[in-house]
């Protein structure tokens, strides 16, 4: 029977279907380096309870009372040092949106794929980039967070929104959530290709190369988290990839945050020691940012060189991250193809 007799095949509502969609999902960045675009983008990234796991009880009134009175100040001149002004927009925000635009060209042969990029703080935000792809017609959707190693602070908040938006739609597409790649050959393959590439731009030789992962707070790593494991893993296998030894690579961690230990050896910390050891020439890489951003262009090319060499380094260079490169683009793609097996 039809529920509806007022509906037939002529009048019915135009729906779009048959597409898949595959949306990557970085972190996010701030709209502008002001005091209330930074304080917006810090409020909404420090109530993420998968970020910071305290008691909101405990942790709300350090939030609002401290941290958001002084941190938007402090991190929008440290944002203005890296702002790409060309677009007036972060490089994080820059490389996502590349990452997308070079996807969708190199995803050509397939015509039912629709590629979208959102940020999980910040704009354009993850529901509103879920309904235009079903705008699009997809009844299927790749969601790809772009963090080679899977930590429940980024991996799975960026399934969780997606998933929170999901929860309020009549008709969901089908969702598959994109696992961690930190040990794929082709991840390994193009990370060591930009070390080669970058050392053959020297007139120097590093005696150190240093693999700096974004910290944890060693709790959440108790806790069960497997970040650590995969950031050593990708370390080990890197180190292999170039021959190297424990002698001249190691893993160290950045960036952290409050007053729990984190994961360490911590990269300042490491700079300091390296110089103090005697080690004159270093090179330092990020290999857990998909893009370049505040972490890598303003802690490690900036700060980082600076204290090594204020403890007596010589030699600094950052290595960029893969962001849009040919190399970084053929990781990405490698895996977003293995993932739409069936669909595509
Ligand atoms: C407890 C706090 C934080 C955890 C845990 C954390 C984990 C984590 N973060 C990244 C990647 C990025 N973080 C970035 C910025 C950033 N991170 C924190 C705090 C935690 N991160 C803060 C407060 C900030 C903002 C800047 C600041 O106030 O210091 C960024 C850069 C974004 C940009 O726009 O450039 C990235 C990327 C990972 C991979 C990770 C856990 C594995
Ligand atoms: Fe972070
Ligand atoms: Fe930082």
């Amino acid at each position: 029977m039809n529920p509806n007799p007022n509906l037939t095949p002529a009048n019915h509502p135009k729906v779009s279907f048959g597409k898949v969609g595959v949306l990557l999902v970085n972190l996010g960045t701030p709209d502008g380096t002001d005091y209330w675009s930074m304080r917006r983008y810090l409020a909404e990234f420090l109530s993420d309870r998968r970020v910071i796991e305290w008691s909101r009880l405990y942790w709300y009134p350090i939030l609002y009372g401290i941290v958001l009175n002084k941190r938007p100040q402090k991190v929008g001149k440290a944002y203005e040092e890296i702002w790409n002004k060309d677009r007036n927009e972060s490089y994080l925000r820059t490389y996502t949106r590349s990452q997308g635009e070079l996807m969708a060209e190199r995803l050509k042969d397939l015509p039912n794929v629709v590629v979208d990029w959102a940020m999980r703080y910040g704009k354009p935000s993850i529901a509103e980039r879920i309904d235009a792809l079903k705008e699009k017609g997809c009844e299927r959707i790749v969601l790809f967070p772009l963090y080679p190693q899977y930590a429940a602070s980024t991996t799975a908040t960026v399934n969780d929104k997606a998933f929170e938006h999901l929860m309020k739609l009549r008709w969901q597409p089908a969702v598959r959530t994109v696992p961690p790649y930190h040990d794929d050959p082709a991840y390994i393959e193009a990370l060591a290709n930009s070390v080669r590439q970058t050392y053959a731009r020297l007139d120097w030789e590093p005696e150190m190369l240093v693999a700096s992962f974004h910290g944890i707070p060693q709790s959440y790593f108790k806790a069960g988290d497997p970040y650590y494991c995969h950031c050593q893993k990708t370390g080990r296998l890197l180190k292999e990839a170039l021959g190297l030894n424990d002698k001249n690579f190691m893993v160290t961690f950045q960036s952290r945050f409050g007053p729990e230990e984190w994961l360490q050896p911590y990269t300042d910390k490491t700079m300091e020691k390296l110089a103090e050891q005697g080690i004159k020439r270093v090179a330092v890489m990020n290999p857990g940012f998909v893009s370049d951003c505040l972490e890598t262009l303003e802690e490690i090319a900036g700060e980082a060189g600076e204290i090594f060499q204020h403890h007596g380094g010589e030699k600094f260079v950052h290595i960029p991250c893969l962001n849009d490169s040919e190399d970084g683009m053929n990781v990405l793609e490698k895996v977003v193809r293995r993932e739409l097996q069936g669909w595509a």
